[in-house]
């Protein structure tokens, strides 16, 4: 485990120092003097880090990571004031649930309108990847979602990606318990946020407006309609990242479009265009990325005006006999990543594309 620990240190350390001039919003003073560090002043302390000759040590290397990550903090700061500003400028049609606790972190936005509650994932310039904290506002949103007046549910992206999967720098966030606890814990979050797709009760639809990975992927199987641009794409490379399928995908891709196709996609990562998805059923149906926003949500305003009472109890019926089966396997997926996380593939794979080294 030390070699994880130190793989991903040096991880840290490199992209620190490769990556001084992506940390925005310096000259930005809003706190007292402590922050108010000008551009030129970090500059010349990441110059200097580079002219050390010798190694600091892990110990100063994660306190240098957390401090970066404050800066970053501050771009978060920026990018939510703005938006902030942006939206009291050109007020939106739909509004966020008043009954709702709005999720914690701005990279989550759920919107209720038309009969459609909307969970949106809200990170575009990371490709809307999931963070720890969406995977609990993901839950806590399907579990408000369950229970408001809305009759459909759907999730969709900001942006030019609908996911990027798990977002890889999750799991450089070590607890102190080490790799086993960030494993164990990932384990149970990773259930948590998949048995809520399986026993969510009313219509849940993906509006997928561009390219899903990973987790976004496979959790798919578990939704009643996926509708698609043509410009999104399915890919699910576990093997390439040492690790293994889950979100049911490894008992509803099977049924869905049969055990060669599934095991080309979950075995081999082949990258599914949205037609191909289409035609192997994951995708219900796949419109032009030019016209795909205005029909999509055309249709599902009109299915959300469809007795509620009766698109649940059909959902339950359609459902409600595999709910035990899809439950045992989501448990055992998630046992089987858990070890997959603490593999030497998957810490290379993940290492590797921590250094930049490598992308999909
Ligand atoms: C509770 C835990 C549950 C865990 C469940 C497990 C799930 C398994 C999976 O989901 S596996 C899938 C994991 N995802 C990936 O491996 C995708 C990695 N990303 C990429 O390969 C590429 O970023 C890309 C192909 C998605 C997009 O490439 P493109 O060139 O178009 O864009 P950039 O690479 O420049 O991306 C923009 C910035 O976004 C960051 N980013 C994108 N995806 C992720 C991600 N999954 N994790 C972390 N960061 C991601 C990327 O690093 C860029 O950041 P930067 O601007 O700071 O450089």
């Amino acid at each position: 485990m030390a070699g994880f620990a130190g793989r991903l240190a040096r991880c840290w350390y490199s992209g620190f120092l490769r990556s001084p001039l992506q940390v925005p919003a310096l000259g930005l003073h809003v706190g007292g003097p402590a922050m108010q560090t000008s551009q030129k002043d970090f500059n010349n302390a990441v110059s200097q880090l580079k002219l050390l000759k010798e190694d600091p040590g892990n110990e100063v290397k994660l306190k240098l990571y957390a401090l970066y990550k404050q800066e970053a903090a501050r771009q978060n700061y920026v990018d939510l004031v703005s938006k902030l500003s942006a939206s009291s400028e050109s007020p939106s049609p739909e509004a966020p649930a008043a009954d709702r606790k709005q999720p914690e972190s701005d990279s989550l936005v759920v919107t209720s309108g038309d009969g459609i509650t909307t969970i949106r994932l809200n990170r575009p310039t990371k490709k809307n990847a999931l963070t720890t904290q969406m995977y609990h506002d993901i839950i806590a949103a399907l579990q408000a979602a369950s229970k408001d007046e809305s009759p459909i549910t759907v999730l969709t992206g900001s942006g030019d990606y609908f996911c990027s999967g798990n977002d890889l720098t999750n799991f450089t966030s070590l607890p102190a318990g080490g790799p086993e606890e960030m494993a164990r814990s990932s384990a149970v979050l990773l259930r948590d946020f998949v048995n809520c797709f399986i026993d969510f009760p009313k219509p849940l639809v993906a509006v997928v407006n561009g390219p899903a990975v990973g987790i976004s992927v496979t959790i798919l199987g578990l939704f009643d309609v996926v509708y698609a641009t043509d410009r999104a794409t399915f890919h699910t490379p576990f093997s390439h990242l040492g690790q293994s399928p889950e979100g049911c995908s490894s008992y509803t891709f099977p049924k869905i479009m049969g055990s060669s196709k599934a095991a080309e996609m979950l075995l081999f990562g082949k990258k599914l265009t949205a037609q191909e998805a289409c035609a192997q059923g994951l995708v219900t149906e796949v419109f032009p990325d030019s016209t795909f926003q205005k029909e999509v949500w055309a249709r599902l305003k009109a299915y959300s005006k469809l007795p509620p009472n009766a698109m649940r109890i059909s959902k339950q019926i359609i459902r409600d006999r595999e709910k035990e089966k899809l439950h045992a396997v989501n448990a055992e997926e998630s046992n089987v990543l858990r070890e997959r996380w603490l593999s030497d593939e998957c810490m290379n794979a993940i290492a590797s594309f921590l250094s930049r080294k490598s992308k999909l």
